[in-house]
């Protein structure tokens, strides 16, 4: 059997889950096995029907009103729990910050190994692999062997796909021992961000903003071409650095992960910790005033040429000023 980690909000599975479903659906079929998903917190019981299309057979409902926030070393206790009791090939996480979390501590608490932010998974006895290394500027192919392997999904390397045939999804609830020593550390408020609008790892389009911008009022001639694509803005660490931009715009290794169909990036280097952040868009358009920048090799198009320029045109030409 499969065990699959889906992440939700409020019943409805997140993307980045549904990722790692079709990964775990790959590996189920691949060796001839059924797939189970867990989820945590008294909305994840609606996650059944919606999983059915994912081929999901079994759903572990940990339905327990302490889990209904995150709490890392809870979840991680209650999954242990639950490879004692169903004993599966392999437990697959989204590779979502929660889900990198989580399994390293079930992999602490049962000595399983676990290979994270993987691209290529090639089942069998030994799982040989590819994974993302230090955040996608190196991929190591290597073999995962023992008898539960634990495997995240690279976020944005699998497109979510419905199984070919939809079954009928079981609930069933799971009931961890669960003492104290789990919620050591626990979600106990969310606040609600002030970013508007559609967030960056989901964008179609993003503009991102690096050094060459040259301050936080010059932001406003990228918002403006943001919004009349339908995108965001992102920024380099650079900007973010200089506090032009908060640290929820960054793109790269330690920022966001985007995959947008355009990504605009004005004034930006391309810096190897910044490409692996926006690698995942169809096309790149660089705007920079250096022939001879790093971007403008990896870019699909290039201008040379001064974004506070080249920018306001772009407004100009799709009639918003600016
Ligand atoms: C461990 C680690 C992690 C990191 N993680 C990240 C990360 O997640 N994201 C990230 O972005 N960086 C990250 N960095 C930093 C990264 O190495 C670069 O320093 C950073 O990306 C540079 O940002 P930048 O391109 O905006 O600035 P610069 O490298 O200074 O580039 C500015 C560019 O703007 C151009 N320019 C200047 N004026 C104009 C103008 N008027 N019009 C057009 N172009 C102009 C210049 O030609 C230049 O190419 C990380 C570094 C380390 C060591």
């Amino acid at each position: 059997m499969i065990l699959s980690l889906v992440e939700h909000a409020g019943g409805s599975p997140e993307e980045p889950s549904l990722e790692a479903l079709t990964l775990a659906r790959e590996l189920a079929t691949a060796t001839d096995a059924a797939l189970e998903a867990v989820a945590f917190g008294a909305e994840s019981a609606a996650l059944g029907e919606k999983l059915g299309d994912y081929g999901v057979e079994t759903l572990h409902h940990v339905g327990d009103e302490r889990l209904d926030t995150y709490a890392p070393e809870a979840w991680a206790e209650s999954i242990a729990q639950l490879l004692d009791a169903t004993d599966p090939d392999a437990v697959v996480a989204p590779g979502t910050d929660r889900g990198q979390e989580v399994l390293a501590h079930v992999g602490a608490r049962r000595d399983l190994p676990m290979a994270a932010n993987c691209l290529d998974v090639e089942a069998g006895d030994v799982y040989e692999l590819s994974r993302q290394r230090w955040g996608g500027s190196l991929v190591e192919h290597t073999r995962l062997d023992s008898d539960t392997k634990l495997v995240t999904a690279a976020e944005h390397e699998f497109s979510p796909e419905t199984a070919t045939e939809t079954v009928e999804s079981t609930v069933q609830p799971f009931e961890p021992s669960l003492d104290e020593s789990a919620f050591r550390v626990s979600v106990d408020r969310v606040e609600e961000s002030d970013e508007t609008g559609v967030s960056l790892g989901e964008a179609r389009v993003v503009v991102g903003g690096g050094r060459g911008v040259g301050g936080p009022e010059d932001y406003d001639k990228l918002e403006t071409l943001a919004d009349s694509l339908g995108g965001t803005v992102g920024a380099s660490r650079a900007a973010v650095n200089e506090g032009w931009r908060p640290h929820n715009d960054q793109i790269g290794q330690t920022g966001t992960k985007i995959s947008p169909d355009l990504y605009v990036a004005c004034g930006i280097s391309g810096a190897v910790q910044h490409m692996v952040g926006c690698k995942g868009a169809d096309n790149i358009l660089a705007i920079n005033t250096d022939p001879e920048a790093a971007i403008m090799q990896k870019a699909d198009y290039a201008v040379v040429g001064d974004l506070h320029e080249v920018v306001p045109e772009l407004n100009d030409a799709l009639g918003d000023g600016g």
